[in-house]
């Protein structure tokens, strides 16, 4: 594999199950070195794919590749070069934390000599000292997390990938796992799933959001916010008419347009929700032609800060749409 391959190819890949298709020709590539989030409502294919992608299961079609190996095909390869951290991360309820790392590093084929250097390591690493004798069915739900990613990238694979690796965790523990999925940055290539996408936007370079198996979106967040909600919204509260408002905006920036509307109040103030198609900020003219414009009432302004969160419902609500849409019209 030359240096600037990808570390993961994924090549139209498809599963059914009994009939249903969970995944529906996906496919991406994963950089050397980047943290990729994948992101998907429940049931949207996340866990089916990740599985694929780590040799648990077999794919009804299509391809991945590893480093240059291919999954199916090369199953002892992709072993040694995926650490995987399964949903509901599994774990021996009975085994001491240092005794199972061990075990698993034997497992691994990891040199002895080195193992134990290299668990100290991680025990520091994923602030596991203190609970390095305790059963591991003893363990809250943060340090069982922090087991199982200590687990995932003992032998230092060059390829992680956790589904769901936050998921039950209070914000203290969801910060250590941050900061411990940040440091394998540019050392490890990580995909990363998961729900909470403060989480995700905060820790990714590069996001995937997948809706009934296909892919929606993909990208950085910041390019992601402008290509599906455009590059900049405000949030009025404002009492008028919809026709004139949307014609005071024509005449400030033909881009400016009203995406939502709230009801009106009892003093007839409504919410207003604009998006415009670039980045300079529109506020002061806003104000200075809303608040002197006669037929309107202006009682607050604000430039909005659009979030993971309201790319993520965007793409997987477009995505609907697409699928709620009924068949064209062949005569239109
Ligand atoms: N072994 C299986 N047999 C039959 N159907 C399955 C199996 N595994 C997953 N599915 C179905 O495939 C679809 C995708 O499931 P998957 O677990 O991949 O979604 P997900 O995005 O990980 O969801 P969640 O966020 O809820 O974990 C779902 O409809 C699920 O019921």
């Amino acid at each position: 594999m030359s240096d600037s391959s990808p570390a993961i190819v994924v090549d139209n890949l498809v599963k059914t199950f009994a009939g249903m298709t969970a995944v529906n020709h996906i496919s991406f590539n994963v950089a050397q070195g980047e943290i990729l989030g994948f992101l998907g409502p429940n049931g949207a294919g996340k866990s089916t794919t990740m599985r694929i992608l780590t040799g648990f299961l077999p794919a009804t079609s299509g391809n991945v590749q590893i480093c240059g190996h291919s999954v199916a095909s090369e199953t002892g390869a992709i072993k040694r070069l995926i650490g995987y951290m399964p949903e509901n991360n599994p774990l021996p309820e009975d085994m001491r934390v240092v005794e199972y790392l061990y075990y698993r590093g034997r497992l691994k084929e990891m040199p002895r000599s080195k193992l134990g250097a290299r668990i100290d390591e991680l025990l520091e690493l994923c602030d596991l000292k203190r609970v390095r004798h305790r059963i591991i069915g003893k363990l809250s739900k943060g340090f069982r997390q922090r087991v199982g990613i200590a687990e995932a990238i003992l032998a230092e694979p060059p390829v992680i990938i956790m589904d769901e690796p936050t998921i039950g965790l209070d914000p203290h523990q969801i910060l250590i796992v941050r900061d411990l999925i940040a440091r394998l940055r540019g050392r490890m290539t990580v995909i990363i799933s998961s729900h909470i996408l403060p989480e995700i936007e905060m820790t990714c370079d590069r996001v995937l959001i997948i809706n009934q198996g296909r892919v929606v979106a993909a990208g950085e967040p910041a390019a992601l916010k402008r290509e599906i909600l455009g590059r900049s919204r405000y949030q009025l509260d404002l009492a008028g008419e919809s026709a004139d408002l949307a014609a005071a905006l024509a005449a400030i920036d033909p881009s400016l347009q009203i995406i939502s509307e709230g009801s009106p109040d009892q003093d007839g103030f409504r919410a207003f929700e604009l998006s415009v198609e670039h980045d300079s900020d529109c506020s002061e003219v806003l104000l200075k032609t809303l608040a002197t414009d006669d037929r309107f009432r202006l009682r607050g302004l604000s430039r909005a800060q659009p979030t993971l969160e309201d790319v993520f419902l965007a793409a997987t609500k477009r995505s609907w749409d697409i699928v709620d849409r009924p068949a064209a019209d062949p005569k239109s």
